[in-house]
């Protein structure tokens, strides 16, 4: 009997975006699918993972959240990606859909591509590609850089032939989706969200679908429901990487030019109890805009508290909460994860966040 192949969405978006809001969301309400989490993340600590656990939904147990941390997915794909989602397939009792979720700063292209392996490809189908925006990023100019001050960089520098990594990756990110989640509408009102719409239709010329969300409320039967089959159609949506990549093979000019995240840099950081979390939340805001932190996120021990409270910043938008009590044995500890551009003065944000939590 020719067996059905398993549906995949693959959830992208840049840091911060709303995806794991969304599979939160979309695990509550998935009518009682088994769902397999394989979560991706930048940064050595697996909060999205833990968050996702810590949400207990029953159609998707411990067991069946699996993080990939060794780095982003779309450069692990050979050593980390198939070989897990080989073991996946071979478990007695298998999944009715399977959600990737993949950091922030991964192109999803690759990622897609690995649905085209042959023993893959046999079980599984891409059902579809989610992008979420962050709409209130997109209406603060996040993404779309200082072109001014690219292009003098470029007239100095004529081996600079990228946008900024930040336009780049969200581009790239746009170029592969079946869906675009416009998320965090409720932070705009509508003709903002109307100029996001604009903003974000320009820059791709394959119209897939475009909805808005709050709090990354949509539909499981939306998310999980669009069977695109991406994988038969990633020759067109290339990412500027693949592209630059063809262009310099054409012209002969081909050299070793591996895609990597050199752009951004991620560290971890534990600490003890944070006796005043809102005197913490006021200090990092400067911090962060000063230092051009993209993203934030963990877990802090605040004394005398028997829950573990999460933290989540993107830019100076800082938003906590408990979410599940300490469990007997773990050891209570504040553990962030701080991601920002390469080029910021690591030691300087180490020392600042530290302050911040004293
Ligand atoms: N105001 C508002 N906040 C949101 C919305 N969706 C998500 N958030 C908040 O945005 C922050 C980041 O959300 P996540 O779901 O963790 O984002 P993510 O894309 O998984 O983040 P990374 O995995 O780090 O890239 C959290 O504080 C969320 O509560 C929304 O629609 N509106």
């Amino acid at each position: 009997m020719l067996q059905q192949k398993i549906p995949a969405t693959v959830i992208t978006g840049f840091l911060g975006a709303g995806k794991t809001t969304i599979i939160r969301n979309m695990l509550m309400n998935a009518n009682g699918k088994k769902i397999a989490l394989i979560i991706n993340e930048f940064g050595d600590l697996g909060v999205d993972g833990e968050v996702l656990k810590g949400c207990g939904a029953e159609n998707c147990t411990e067991d069946d959240i699996i993080e990939l941390t060794n780095g982003c997915i779309c450069c692990t794909v050979a050593d980390d990606f198939v070989p897990t989602m080989q073991k996946l397939l071979e478990r007695d009792v298998k999944p009715d859909h399977i959600v990737i979720e993949t950091s922030g700063l991964a192109l999803p292209q690759p990622l897609v591509a690995a649905f085209n392996w042959p023993d893959i490809r046999t079980r599984v189908t891409v059902d579809g590609v989610v992008t979420v925006v962050d709409s209130a990023a997109v209406a603060a100019g996040r993404f779309a850089d200082d072109h001014d001050r690219i292009d003098a960089a470029r007239a100095a520098d004529d081996s600079l032939d990228h946008e900024s990594p930040i336009e780049e990756l969200f581009e790239d990110q746009l170029i592969c989706a079946d869906l675009i989640v416009l998320n965090k509408t409720d932070l705009l009102d509508a003709s903002a969200i109307a100029e996001v719409k604009t903003e974000v239709a320009r820059r791709i010329e394959r119209k897939p679908i475009l909805i808005e969300a709050r709090n990354g409320d949509v539909p499981a039967m939306v998310l999980l429901g669009l069977g695109a089959g991406t994988e038969d159609d990633i020759q067109n949506r290339k990412s500027h990487h693949e592209l630059e990549h063809e262009a310099l093979h054409a012209s002969g000019t081909d050299h070793d030019h591996h895609h990597d995240h050199d752009e951004f840099e991620s560290f971890a950081l534990k600490l003890g109890e944070v006796r005043d979390p809102s005197a913490f939340v006021d200090r990092l805001k400067p911090v962060i805009e000063s230092h051009d932190v993209l993203r934030l996120k963990g877990f802090i021990d605040v004394p005398g508290k028997p829950m573990r409270l999460v933290i989540q910043a993107v830019g100076t938008r800082i938003e906590t909460y408990y979410d599940r009590p300490w469990a007997s044995g773990e050891k209570r500890q504040t553990r962030l994860v701080v991601i920002g551009l390469h080029d910021w003065d690591y030691g300087a944000v180490v020392e600042a966040v530290q302050a911040a939590a004293a």
